[in-house]
């Protein structure tokens, strides 16, 4: 059965490393999703690579279409960006399984929308001093860094990850994204596994 697999995790727990690895690693043919967002684009990204960074009235064009899947919007110290995914042809569960990054509560309104079987979590561990320094690090390399920014969002994921959450939306397997490649090794196993049945 074709599937749509989500990558999650709290900030910095690898989400963007883990996603390009695997769509860029031949052993497995996922259609890739990619989500939107209003938040402004970091240096190094690319529009339509990591999100398709757009304006807040092309969001209200898509809400007025009808064509948004899911919505988050988050106050953060530079305003409310939204983050969002668009029922723009990119999702086609009967042509193949898909791919794309999301959150805890993205995932359980995909989960809603394409139905519990349909849709498998692929949560991103790591424990919290490490992925707070490789958070500091990414940052550091940023022409204009947002460190109030990456301490709100390291705060917010203690709130959004709960383990009570994990548990209601029946989010058991943890990879850990300690060491990269049997992290990796692992998800590929159980993606293609999953794809099987
Ligand atoms: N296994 C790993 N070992 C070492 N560094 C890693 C590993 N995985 C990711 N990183 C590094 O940690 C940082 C955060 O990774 P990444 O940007 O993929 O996380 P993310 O979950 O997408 O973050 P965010 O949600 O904040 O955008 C990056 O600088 C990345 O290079």
């Amino acid at each position: 059965m074709h599937k749509l697999f989500v990558v999650m995790g709290k900030s910095a727990s690898g989400k963007d490393t883990v996603f390009k690895e695997i769509t860029h690693s031949s052993e497995l043919s996922l259609k890739t999703i990619v989500g939107y967002t209003t938040r402004p684009i970091r240096d190094g990204e690319k529009d339509g690579e990591e999100y398709f960074f757009v304006s807040k009235e092309r969001l209200s064009d898509y809400q007025r279409a009808d064509k948004v899947i899911e919505h988050r919007a988050y106050d953060t110290m530079h305003g409310v960006w939204d983050y969002f995914t668009v029922d723009d042809g990119q999702v086609d569960l009967e042509k193949g399984s898909s791919i794309m990054i999301g959150t805890l509560e993205s995932y359980r309104q995909i989960r809603k929308y394409f139905g519990e079987d349909r849709v498998y979590p692929v949560y991103l561990e790591v424990e919290d001093g490490l992925r707070l320094e490789r958070a500091l690090l990414r940052e550091k390399t940023q022409k204009m860094p947002k460190y109030a920014e990456l301490c709100r969002r390291f705060l917010a994921d203690e709130e959004d990850f709960k383990e009570q959450y994990l548990k209601e939306l029946g989010v058991g397997k943890r990879y850990r994204n300690e060491d990269s490649k049997s992290c990796l090794e692992e998800i590929i196993r159980d993606i293609r596994a999953n794809m099987e049945n």
